[in-house]
């Protein structure tokens, strides 16, 4: 599969069930895409690199729990013409911080929202220290927390 081009192009692809309506965005080693089976919405993160796949589904289900993180539906392997597709399956969140900066007409986040997510933050390192993730994540990763608005957080363990 040639991953600039076509890892962003699956829309109208099902996967599990799952109808991939929109493409929110993508990151350093895959897509996310807005989908939908029924009046159900979850987030699926499309990628063809196994490896930080299965890093991310597996600190996601240990985090199920943390309520600073996504909860974990599914992990599932597409065979495709072009290779095997892999997909999480997660909670479909808000628009990230750099998003709703940018939406605000004085293109800032306030003091008291700042503090707020400053505090999410320090909480889901918390989580994350409680829920040791050396095993799975031995590089500099980003983790999904907080809710309505998506933060990223790198982590380096
Ligand atoms: N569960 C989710 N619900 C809604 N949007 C999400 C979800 N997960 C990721 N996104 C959004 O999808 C986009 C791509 O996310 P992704 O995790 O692939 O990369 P990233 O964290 O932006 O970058 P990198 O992987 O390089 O750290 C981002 O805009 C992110 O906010």
């Amino acid at each position: 599969m040639n991953r600039v081009v076509t890892i962003k192009d699956l829309v109208g692809m099902d996967i599990r069930g799952f109808h991939l309506n929109r493409l929110i965005g993508a990151g350093s080693y895959g897509a996310v895409y807005e989908s939908s089976s029924g009046s159900e919405r979850i987030a699926v993160k499309a990628s063809v690199r196994e490896w930080d796949v299965l890093n991310e589904a597996a600190a996601l289900q240990r985090l199920f729990y943390c309520q600073y993180t996504p909860q974990y539906y599914f992990h599932e392997e597409t065979t495709t013409p072009d290779g095997i597709l892999h997909t999480i399956g997660q909670e479909l969140l808000g628009p990230d911080l750099e998003t709703i900066r940018r939406s605000v007409p004085w293109q800032a986040i306030k003091r008291p929202t700042l503090v707020r997510i400053a505090w999410q933050a320090l909480s889901c390192l918390e989580a994350s220290l409680f829920h040791p993730l050396q095993p799975i994540v031995s590089q500099s990763r980003s983790l999904t927390l907080g809710w309505p608005i998506t933060i990223w957080m790198t982590m380096v363990i």
